[in-house]
């Protein structure tokens, strides 16, 4: 059974048009799964779906086998789910250090052994743990925002186009990164628009257009046809 489920995801927003055709997508803990795909084709509303922020006329999410479907964004946290927004995902006139705190802001445990491993994983942010989070590169942004996030102690990280903004080895880096999350035993579902690189690290790769599943396979298979390649990957 894999572990965070979307199937069949039908929906869009408000009495407007279906921007979900029945896609499927899932992931599996330990995996990262990534959704790439023309411009407007739901990439980012399939993740809405995942969060709770969308009504699905049709379909279902489980996680673990749960049926979450209905449930609001705040539980979908509290079952393990957390999510790292595109922009704006740091407290800039907050440390590094504060910033992974208010990650922990919901946890009555002591989360000192949290924030040593994510300080093992970002080994810049213990590097920078005093240093407000405004005055740092977009990339160890991005870093400090999958911290922060890393601070609930989910089992699903959601990453709505990590990479974007950034240059070519900043986001060989950050997806470097993420493949040390991912292997912690975290299932890892992003939205990216640098296909080609994110594919490259992809246990499971989603290529949507119009809200229906085009391709799915590994990210090494979809590399690798020739149509994925000519279609979606310039050549
Ligand atoms: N809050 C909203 N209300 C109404 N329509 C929306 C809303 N958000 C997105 N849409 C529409 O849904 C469609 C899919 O948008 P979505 O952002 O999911 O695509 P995407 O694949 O993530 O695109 P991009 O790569 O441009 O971010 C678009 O036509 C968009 O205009």
């Amino acid at each position: 059974m894999t572990y965070l489920v979307g199937e069949n995801l039908t929906g869009g927003y408000g009495s407007g048009p279906s921007i979900l055709n029945g896609c499927n997508i899932s992931v599996d803990k330990g995996e990262i799964a990534v959704i790439v795909g023309p411009n407007g084709a739901g990439k980012s509303t399939a993740m809405k779906s995942f969060l709770g922020l969308l009504n699905l006329k049709e379909g279902k999410v489980t996680l673990d086998g749960k049926d979450i479907t209905h449930l609001a964004p705040q539980a979908r946290i509290g079952e393990g789910i957390a999510f790292v927004p595109q922009t704006e995902n740091v407290f800039v006139s907050m440390t590094v250090e504060e910033n992974l705190e208010m990650g922990a802001f919901l946890r009555t445990d002591d989360y000192q052994d949290t924030m040593g491993q994510i300080y093992d994983l970002f080994p810049i942010l213990k590097e920078k743990r005093y240093q407000l989070a405004g005055q740092l590169s977009g990339g160890q942004r991005q870093q400090v925002a999958v911290g922060r996030a890393m601070m609930t102690k989910p089992t699903v990280l959601l990453l709505d186009e990590p990479t974007a903004g950034v240059s070519p080895i900043v986001m060989d880096e950050l997806f470097d990164r993420i493949l040390e999350v991912k292997s912690t035993g975290m299932a890892v579902l992003m939205v990216e628009q640098n296909a080609r690189q994110a594919l490259e690290i992809a246990d499971r790769g989603y290529v949507l257009v119009m809200g229906e599943n085009k391709h799915t396979g590994s990210g090494q298979a979809l590399l690798a046809d020739p149509i994925v390649r000519k279609s979606f990957l310039g050549g």
